[in-house]
């Protein structure tokens, strides 16, 4: 049988070179014959990567014909080009698989949120039905359903409070570098008096905030204030009920890729919180308040997150163990989503504090999408 043509868009952006990496990794690029596309470079030669020879050079991300002679088509190349092309695709009566990490079509009832470790028979049940259309979730709502999948699929979960600690990445390249610059910034701002062990801590804190102040500090990506030395307690553009988008992404998402009912409808899950900017690289956390079902005892619920899916990794509640694995910098460039912080808290034995860490470029958006592929090519 011949090999299915997959078409690659977006695989040079910071999403999809994570996939490329990954899909090497796996040696995914022995199970279909890749055509890469651009929308900048059509014609020039394509990549090699796995060690697979494309047959085509670069092809232009917009020409629909070129599209459409595609088995699979996976895009890491963000909303607009989403919007821009897969309507007239499907409008010419392209029927092949489209696979998508934007945001741009996760809700529509057409679609599937993929994340497989956790709703692989929501997707099976839609490819049944003839599905084409795979969308990768919001990176914070698919590492808090990485992490807490076991409460979910034992039905234990009244409700969640998610209040996050979002990395620079999700909001793009240009803020991962402007993140470091500002570092950069302000270590320079009071380097000498660093070097000088009995320099005084309140001036070196001045010089700090002065620099944090300063018109001439780098902000220009995070819409004009400095995340190094601070946060920023607000993430995407306002929508109802005082949330953020990516507050509201929690709700609607989480719910769909449980094959939920629609969030704030009957039979819905409420899973709400504060998504907040700090200044790690690309890592999420979250502070996770779960309101069960029942008073289930911490040693069972321990074993029910553990089991439910080979990534998932409980850190017992000490404080050792949290420090060196349950943050950024132990988990980043990792598959593992560990979580850990688990005890009941003051309020009642079905209220369970956690906390989880998750790297926001694996399964926050490439490894659903890999798997998505995977799963399509084994169909
Ligand atoms: N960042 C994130 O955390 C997440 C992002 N997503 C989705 O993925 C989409 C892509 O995000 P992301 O990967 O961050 O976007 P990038 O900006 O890194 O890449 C998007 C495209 O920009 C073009 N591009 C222009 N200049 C450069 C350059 N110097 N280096 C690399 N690419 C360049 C490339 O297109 P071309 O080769 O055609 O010129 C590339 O495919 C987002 O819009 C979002 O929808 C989903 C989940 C998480
Ligand atoms: N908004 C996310 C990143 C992202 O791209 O999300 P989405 O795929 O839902 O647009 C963040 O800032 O961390």
């Amino acid at each position: 049988m011949a090999m299915q043509r997959v078409g690659l868009v977006g695989w040079r952006g910071m999403v999809g070179s994570v996939l490329m990496q990954r899909m090497e990794e796996e040696k995914d690029f022995t199970l279909f014959e890749p055509v890469y596309f651009s929308t900048s470079a059509a014609g020039k030669p394509a990549p090699g990567f796995g060690g697979v020879t494309p047959a085509e050079p670069l092809q232009d991300a917009y020409d629909l014909e070129s599209l459409a002679r595609m088995d699979i088509v996976l895009t890491c190349q963000g909303g607009d080009y989403t919007k821009a092309v897969y309507p007239k695709l499907r409008a010419a009566g392209w029927k092949g698989h489209w696979i998508d990490a934007a945001s741009a079509l996760r809700m529509e009832p057409h679609t599937v949120i993929v994340l497989d470790p956790v709703n692989r028979p929501v997707i099976d049940a839609a490819l049944a039905k003839g599905g084409r259309d795979w969308i990768g979730g919001n990176c914070t709502v698919s590492l808090m359903l990485m992490a807490l999948a076991g409460l979910f699929r034992e039905e234990l979960v009244e409700w969640v409070s998610s209040m996050t600690y979002q990395a620079a990445s999700g909001a793009g390249a240009q803020n991962m570098r402007e993140l470091l610059e500002q570092m950069g910034r302000l270590y320079r701002a009071v380097e000498k008096d660093l070097a000088d062990p009995a320099s005084a801590i309140l001036e070196i804190d001045r010089k700090v905030t002065a620099a944090l102040r300063s018109p001439d500090f780098p902000t220009k990506n995070f819409r004009g204030v400095p995340l190094a030395g601070s946060l920023i307690p607000w993430i995407d553009v306002p929508v109802e009920h005082g949330q953020s988008k990516e507050e509201w992404k929690g709700g609607a998402e989480c719910n769909k890729i449980l094959g939920k009912p629609p969030f704030r409808t009957p039979g819905s899950i409420p899973i709400d919180g504060l998504c907040v900017r700090i200044g790690a690289m690309r890592c999420h956390s979250q502070g996770l308040t779960v309101k069960l079902k029942r008073d289930v005892p911490l040693e069972e619920i321990e074993a029910i997150i553990a089991g439910a899916n080979e990534w998932v990794k409980v850190v017992p509640n000490e404080r050792e163990a949290s420090e060196r694995e349950l943050t950024p910098a132990a988990v980043s460039g990792t598959l593992t989503v560990p979580i850990g912080r688990l005890h009941k808290l003051a309020m009642g034995p079905e209220y369970l504090g956690a906390f989880t860490v998750g790297d926001q470029l694996l399964w926050g958006a490439a490894e659903p999408l890999r798997r998505m592929l995977r799963i399509l090519l084994q169909a």
